[in-house]
């Protein structure tokens, strides 16, 4: 006989997609009380907790979405994971790896984490995805998710998909079963009454069981996320999810620049269909070992994800903005966005200087033309030509196959 406790979880961040996604778990937190604790925490890390605690807003990051009345804004990160089994981690990726250290060794080691972060981790020792980044600093497994997901939809609750990626180590599911203490209202000491042979109490005392949780598995992130109107499809492909949610917001920053020119649509899809295939190609190039590239194509994170940003994004309006109003990206970035962030241009920077130290720029044509624009070195007019690819070669292979160019789309050719 055990004790099954129910998972806390925590969303770190409070941001407009923190805010989002805390509404969604929060949501489901009430509606399966067998699952989760009622009570979600969630680290707020500027914004004034009283509001959001007693006004159920988020005034700053997400004005006009009532937030569920069991979503409990903590100021403090400490007491925000302490016990929680769920973290799910969704800052701006810039800010991600301080927090993460200042809560080093202060989380339950049986805890799982989410990252709903879109970027990627580069540093002198090459190119990580935040999951992987989250789990070697807290020393825990972190999934992904990610997906076409404009959080000021999402929060009005009009319908939308997102993947999840999970695919922790074999032996991880097979980890010892957690002896924790129970945490909040929930107890594990049960009474066991003795009786003598006239059938009386004799002796009452208090047995504590074992504890464990349910287990945390694709159908358990499900029951976390998904909701009539935020569809989830779970899968393995970790690196999938991660490297399209952070390089589509690099092409977005291209499309707004093209469209603000006033191009128009043709010129913008030729920018997302290069675009892709340069996601592809890094995802081929850079993490062979583990990616799907079925992902970009048939999840919402892949292309999906990259037409609603390149539609309705921060990162697409913003760039178009600075080609309208001649005015650099950041500056309208502080006018437009309130105290959000861009995450295009850090991870343009970013991506660049990675494929400068592996010295291959112009593999990537449009990536790189797009942290010289960023960086002032090119115009947005060069890049048709830029990114134009030299004239197709007919090989005998895809002769025989009736495919003129060669192309495969799982292996990206530019
Ligand atoms: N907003 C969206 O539509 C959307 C949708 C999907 C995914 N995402 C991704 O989710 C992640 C979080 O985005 P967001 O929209 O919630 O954030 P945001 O752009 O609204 O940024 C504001 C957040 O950053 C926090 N912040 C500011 N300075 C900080 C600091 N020094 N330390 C810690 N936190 C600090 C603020 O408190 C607030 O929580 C990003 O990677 C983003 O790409 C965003
Ligand atoms: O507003 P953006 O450009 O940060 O994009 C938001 C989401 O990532 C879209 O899925």
């Amino acid at each position: 006989m055990g004790f099954q406790q129910k998972h806390k979880i925590t969303v770190v961040g409070s941001g407009n997609w923190g805010c989002a996604i805390a509404k969604i778990v929060a949501e489901n937190a009430a509606a399966y009380p067998d699952l989760f604790e009622e009570k979600v925490e969630m680290w707020v890390f500027e914004e004034n907790v009283e509001v959001i605690n007693t006004v159920h807003e988020n005034v700053k990051y997400l004005p006009g979405i009532q937030l569920p009345v069991n979503l409990h804004a903590n100021p403090s990160l400490e007491d925000a994971v302490k016990d929680s089994t769920l973290l799910i981690f969704n800052l701006p990726h810039q800010f991600i790896i301080k927090t993460c250290e200042s809560i080093k060794g202060k989380i339950s080691p049986y805890a799982r984490g989410i990252s709903c972060i879109k970027g990627v981790d580069v540093n002198a020792s090459g190119i990580h995805l935040f999951s992987e980044t989250i789990g070697r600093i807290l020393g825990i497994y972190c999934g992904a998710l990610s997906g076409a997901n404009i959080a000021s939809e999402v929060a009005l609750e009009k319908w939308s998909e997102t993947s999840v990626a999970y695919d922790p180590p074999h032996q991880d599911s097979k980890a010892p079963t957690p002896q924790l203490t129970p945490t909040g209202s929930q107890t594990n000491l049960v009474e066991f009454q003795h009786k003598d042979t006239s059938g009386q109490v004799s002796e009452v005392k208090l047995q504590a069981l074992p504890v464990s949780y349910p287990p945390v598995d694709h159908a358990l992130w499900k029951s976390v996320f998904h909701r009539p109107y935020f569809h989830v499809r779970v899968v393995n492909d970790v690196a999938g999810v991660s490297i399209s949610g952070a390089l589509k917001n690099v092409v977005a920053l291209a499309a707004g620049w093209v469209v603000g020119m006033g191009w128009g649509d043709n010129a913008k899809a030729a920018i997302m269909r290069v675009g892709l295939m340069e996601m592809v190609k890094f995802g081929d190039t850079f993490f062979s070992a583990t990616i799907d590239n079925r992902t970009f194509t048939d999840e919402s994170a892949g292309v999906a994800d990259l037409i609603t940003s390149s539609s309705g994004g921060r990162n697409f309006r913003c760039a178009m903005h600075s080609v309208e109003r001649k005015l650099p990206i950041e500056e309208i970035e502080k006018q437009e966005l309130n105290g959000q962030k861009l995450q295009g241009t850090l991870t343009a920077y970013e991506v660049n200087s990675f494929l400068k130290n592996q010295g291959m720029e112009d593999e990537f044509p449009l990536f790189t033309a797009v942290y010289r624009i960023l960086e002032g070195t090119m115009k947005v007019e060069e890049i048709p030509q830029y990114i134009e690819r030299p004239p197709s070669r007919t090989s005998p292979a895809s002769q025989n196959s009736g495919d003129k160019d060669g192309a495969r789309f799982g292996a990206a050719r530019l």
